[in-house]
């Protein structure tokens, strides 16, 4: 029996728009089983996509897709959207090496108007494609969909800002859960809800069928809107302010009515925001009762759910749970410290720390740039903070971080999880670029940890400076060392010696060391486990150069401008010449694959390694093998 008769007719949005709305309906619950079995299958983002199936119909249905432009935020909640606009024989691979991407991605499908990962620029995005066309005088749409959480970012609200000003011709479709990867924080959160207890909204099942009711005819429906008439079912809204015609809320697992909403929305102009109610995980009873559970899974089997596997051996901790746990023991030992995550409370080890100490822990929401200045503000008051954040996602905070904190020596500790080679979220959520615009900063210190225990003495270091720093770990386990549960500093800017070889340093910043012990063994090189990127131990590096006649610099960050750079730019200042060879994450963005994989890509394994210093032992360069830079100082190769 065919399990999916009406789906599998389907291989692009053409043929969704002469479906009939009991098709539409029909299709809904086959494109819901289908996402379920992929996912299950593949691992991915569950529960957003469980959740958008029938906004994702009802806009292809309603609008002229790609003609029109449709933009996801995140675009972790957009499996709905490739499997209908033809990948869904892709949905196998998805996220895997080579595979389909997780998010939407330009060079995937046309239908992919704009590459996301980071959230809350889908306004921004489609306001540029509805400015773009008008100005090249074009008939058509830009539609963003944006969750609640993606909308407590201020990115959002500086679209809003401008979009309300320039009159653009612009739907902006807020799929609100009330929920971010965690419950959704903030007043905006509860502006939300207020909306949704408003007197002619009672419930979100009843709801859609309410506000369709008391939709007028098109003509009324149309006059109102050229008098920009203060909200039709709830009055004078915050987004009205801005500039915004609100319509909502409406059901969003009501294809019916969210196909007849979205056209009468197409005929109208200007600035609109459609705000629909949909549940994170809807049609799957587990995951709509445990969406945080259910928001990024592995493989797992829809019948039992999630099941958490029995302990066979007491495993060693990832580095966000050494995080989680030198946290509370560092909050227990000094009641000056406080938390401060954008989001992502879950993902880096927060949860045993919120649950005990809440009056010292703050969600800000999606709002990385809040996040840093918060915690400058919070400095200047003598407690402690500590910005857990992921490496890709302190990109958005940048100046923040150059203009709020290291300019003004504030000591801040960031623990910068998620660095180096992530894995199948792809480019987007890659941590290459920390060490490279962090170190160029004057007053930062930054350490790499290359095992667990390191990094929770780093910890402890970075907390104790009375100046910023950054302790950069990468994305699950290390090697296995066992954190001392003590709160031990480390002595700030000196390196380890690990092993004495002859001829080739491999100088390892963080997790790579593992693999250049293993080099050295192999090749009887020195290997040193350099600890701090900033300040440098200049004293061992100088040494290192004098006593070999190559060093070799190894890192999981991109090659330019990275840890090894720094020991060239010292090197050079000292006029010191020595050959020296830089192996890390080469100049182009990552791909997605686990994370073996692409540190296999990177040349970051220890055959790579050794053949490349091999290699240029004998004067040659590698030509496939990693991403490296020869500065040759000597002049004599
Ligand atoms: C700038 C940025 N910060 C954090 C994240 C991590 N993140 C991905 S999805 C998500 C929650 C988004 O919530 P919402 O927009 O409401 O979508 P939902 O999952 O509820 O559908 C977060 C915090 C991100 N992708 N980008
Ligand atoms: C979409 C998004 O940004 C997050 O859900 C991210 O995928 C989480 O990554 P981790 O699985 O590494 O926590
Ligand atoms: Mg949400």
């Amino acid at each position: 029996m065919d399990t999916y008769p009406l789906l599998d007719t389907i291989t692009s949005p053409e043929q969704l728009r002469s479906l009939s709305v009991a098709e539409l309906k029909q299709l809904s619950q086959e494109l819901r089983a289908f996402l379920l079995a992929s996912v299950a299958r593949t691992g991915g983002h569950l529960a957003a996509n469980l959740g958008t199936v029938e906004l994702t119909i009802a806009v292809h249905h309603v609008f002229n897709t790609p003609e029109d432009f449709l933009v996801w935020d995140v675009g972790h909640q957009s499996y709905a959207h490739k499997i209908l606009t033809g990948r869904r024989g892709g949905m196998d691979k998805l996220r895997i090496k080579d595979g389909l991407a997780g998010f939407p991605k330009r060079d995937e499908s046309p239908y992919d108007t704009f590459g996301v990962g980071h959230s809350s620029t889908s306004i921004s995005a489609a306001l540029g494609m509805a400015l773009g066309a008008r100005q090249l005088g074009q008939e058509r749409k830009a539609i963003a969909v944006i969750g609640d959480g993606a909308m407590t970012a201020g990115m959002a609200f500086e679209a809003m800002n401008h979009a309300g000003d320039e009159k653009a011709d612009l739907l902006v479709i807020l799929n609100d859960n009330n929920m971010s990867i965690s419950p959704n924080v903030g007043a905006m959160n509860r502006y939300l809800a207020s909306l949704l207890t408003g007197p002619l909204y009672s419930g979100v099942r009843e709801g859609s069928k309410k506000v369709l009711d008391r939709m007028p005819p098109m003509r009324e429906f149309m006059r109102r809107a050229e008098e920009h008439v203060k909200g039709m079912i709830v009055p004078g809204t915050l987004f009205e302010e801005l500039g915004f015609n609100y319509y909502g809320p409406v059901d969003g697992h009501d294809v019916a009515g969210l196909v007849k909403v979205l056209r009468n929305l197409h005929a109208l102009e200007g600035p609109l925001l459609l705000h629909v109610v949909t549940k994170k995980g809807f049609g799957y009873e587990p995951a709509e009762q445990d969406p945080c559970a259910y928001h990024g899974v592995g493989s797992f089997d829809p019948e039992q759910g999630l099941v958490s596997k029995p302990n066979k051996k007491p495993s060693s901790p990832t580095y966000t749970e050494v995080f989680g746990q030198w946290l509370c023991d560092q909050a227990m030992a000094d009641e000056r410290l406080v938390a401060i995550t954008p989001a992502m409370r879950e993902g880096s080890g927060l949860v045993s720390y919120a649950e005990r100490f809440p009056d010292r822990y703050h969600d800000v929401g999606i709002a990385e740039q809040h996040a840093l200045t918060l915690a400058g503000g919070l400095a200047c008051t003598g407690v402690k903070p500590v910005v857990a954040i992921y490496s890709t996602f302190l990109q958005r905070g940048y100046d923040q971080l150059v203009h709020d904190i290291a300019l003004q020596k504030l000591p801040v500790l960031f623990a910068i999880d998620r660095a180096g080679v992530v894995g199948p979220d792809g480019p987007t959520h890659a941590g290459s670029f920390d060490i490279s615009f962090m170190r160029c900063l004057p007053n930062m210190v930054i350490m790499t940890p290359a095992d667990e225990n390191e990094c929770r003495r780093m910890l402890t270091t970075g907390y104790l400076l009375d100046q910023p720093a950054a302790v950069r770990y990468p994305r699950g386990k290390g090697p296995g060392v066992a954190p001392e549960s003590g709160l031990l500093p480390l002595p700030v800017g000196k390196a380890e010696m690990r092993r004495n070889g002859k001829e080739v340093a491999i100088l390892a910043f963080g997790a790579p060391l593992t693999i250049s012990l293993e080099v050295g063994e192999r090749l009887n090189a020195t290997v040193v486990n350099m600890r701090f990127v900033k300040p440098l131990d200049t004293q061992l590096i100088q040494e290192l150069a004098e006593q070999h006649n190559l060093l070799v610099t190894v890192e999981d960050n991109v090659v330019a401008g990275g840890a090894g750079s720094a020991v060239a730019e010292y090197l050079h200042q000292q006029g010191i010449m020595v050959s020296m060879l830089h192996l890390g994450l080469p100049d182009r963005f990552q791909g997605q694959g686990s994370r073996e994989e692409l540190l296999e890509d990177a040349g970051l394994t220890a055959n790579a390694i050794a053949e490349a210093i091999e290699l240029r032992l004998q004067g040659k360069t590698c030509a496939t093998g990693p991403a490296s830079i020869i500065s040759d100082q000597t002049g004599k190769l």
